[in-house]
């Protein structure tokens, strides 16, 4: 017996229908070796992805449209994932994350483009070639989507259960797959008498018992408070170093982002506006939504405090001496060397922190310091050419008053390129 698409239109009918719906949902029929499906003859002689080698998933120039909407909620897709990552993909609520992850698995059929899992295109593929497909594409869902008459073996069990699995075969595949997420001791409780953390282990579980290529995690920690949050993305990067798995990491939380995804692509109304590496977005984000999402967990605001501070400081200044409110971004390499000590000592200015957050991202230190620099004008200037030259993004900020400044503090707008 196998999962099929009928299924999910079953309708209210027994528990194990019921379940099959759900796992239709998830894609998540077994492989059994003897007994598998061949793929349909359209499916085996699918189209191969133009560059399929070390990717896991392409997609190409996806649009979709929903019926009887005039807006497509997909539009201009393209996304490479390349095998054994995790890719995350971030938006604000309606940008269209749970369309674009029901697409890659072709639970939602785009009107355009093509889309390539493991280098098979599934566009392409009749209904019987996509369940094959489907059975390499694992996913977990935010609210656990567990049978509550099943116990925490039994849920794992039942897609293999579905797809005419041996008892013990049953058993072998199941047991290690529980030690992994570790709930070998809970293996009997039902799913009323363990926690939403265990739950979303109970899920991993189950969506790694048909042994995917690859796992599609829609939301899976939204649910979840921040300590068992940490956990589950812990165990999802577990997952991904010791099975090789890639993962596409579908949240609205740059924090889940921040963790654990090797690449990430912002979506914003249906399209994609940004991607790339994530320690690359989180230092140069492009777009408003990315600066946004990134505010969140560090903030690129200052509070009224520290303009106010560098005020009282400038105003205090001595005669002849200037001084200029900076974000140093850190990042990078610049973020390991001495650059603020060996300015002191070589240029003779003083230098106030006002302001920072800096965090690791990736094992990249990431993040921006807020500095008054202060002294005379030459030194200034010459610190301020001296920021630029070992590559530190310097942004000059604005205090009350400075349209109206001395000449010499308009002549160090002219020695750093504005950016930010
Ligand atoms: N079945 C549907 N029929 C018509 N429009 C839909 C359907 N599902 C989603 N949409 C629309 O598509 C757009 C994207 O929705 P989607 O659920 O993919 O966004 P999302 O980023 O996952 O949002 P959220 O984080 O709130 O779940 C929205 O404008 C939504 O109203």
């Amino acid at each position: 017996m196998f999962v099929t698409d009928s299924f999910a239109s079953l309708g209210p009918v027994g528990p194990v229908a019921r379940a099959a719906g759900d796992l239709a949902q998830a894609g998540a029929a077994a492989r059994v070796e003897s007994s598998a499906p061949a793929s349909g003859q359209r499916g085996t002689s699918a189209a191969r992805g133009p560059a399929h080698t070390g990717s896991a998933i392409q997609l190409q120039g996806i649009e979709l449209r929903y019926p009887g909407t005039d807006v497509p909620a997909l539009r201009h897709i393209d996304l490479d994932i390349p095998a054994g990552e995790v890719f995350g993909i971030i938006g604000r609520s309606g940008a269209g994350k749970s369309s674009l992850v029901r697409t890659i698995n072709l639970l939602n059929r785009p009107s355009a483009g093509r889309v390539w899992v493991g280098g098979t295109d599934l566009t392409t593929l009749d209904a019987r070639g996509l369940r094959a497909a489907r059975q390499e594409i694992g996913m977990v869902f935010q609210h656990f989507n567990l049978l509550s008459s099943r116990t925490v073996f039994d849920n794992v069990a039942l897609p293999l259960e579905l797809a005419g699995m041996k008892r013990a075969d049953i058993r072998a595949r199941v047991l290690p797959l529980l030690e992994l997420v570790g709930l070998a001791p809970l293996a009997d409780r039902y799913p009323s008498q363990i926690s939403g953390g265990q739950k979303q282990r109970v899920g991993i579980a189950r969506a790694l018992a048909s042994q995917p290529k690859v796992l599609l995690s829609d939301e899976a920690t939204s649910a979840l408070d921040p300590e068992t949050t940490r956990s589950i993305l812990a165990l999802l990067a577990r997952i991904n170093r010791e099975l090789g798995l890639t993962i596409v990491l579908i949240t609205h939380q740059m924090q889940v982002i921040k963790q654990i995804a090797d690449r990430v692509a912002v979506l914003d109304a249906g399209q994609v506006v940004e991607q790339g590496a994530v320690v690359d977005v989180f230092t140069r984000p492009q777009h408003a939504v990315t600066r946004s999402l990134i505010e969140e967990i560090l903030p690129q605001s200052l509070p009224d405090s520290v303009y106010a501070h560098a005020a009282r400081a400038r105003a205090a200044l001595p005669a002849g001496q200037v001084g200029q409110l900076l974000r140093l971004s850190v990042a990078g390499d610049a973020a390991g060397q001495p650059l603020l000590s060996r300015l002191i000592r070589e240029y003779g200015v003083d230098l106030s922190v006002l302001h920072g957050q800096v965090d690791d991202i990736q094992g990249h230190t990431v993040g921006a310091l807020t500095v008054f620099l202060s002294g005379p004008a030459q030194a200034v200037h010459g610190a301020l050419a001296a920021l630029q030259t070992v590559g530190l993004h310097a942004q000059l900020l604005d205090l009350p008053g400075d349209v109206a400044q001395a000449p010499a503090t308009a002549d160090l707008r002219e020695t750093v390129s504005l950016q930010g």
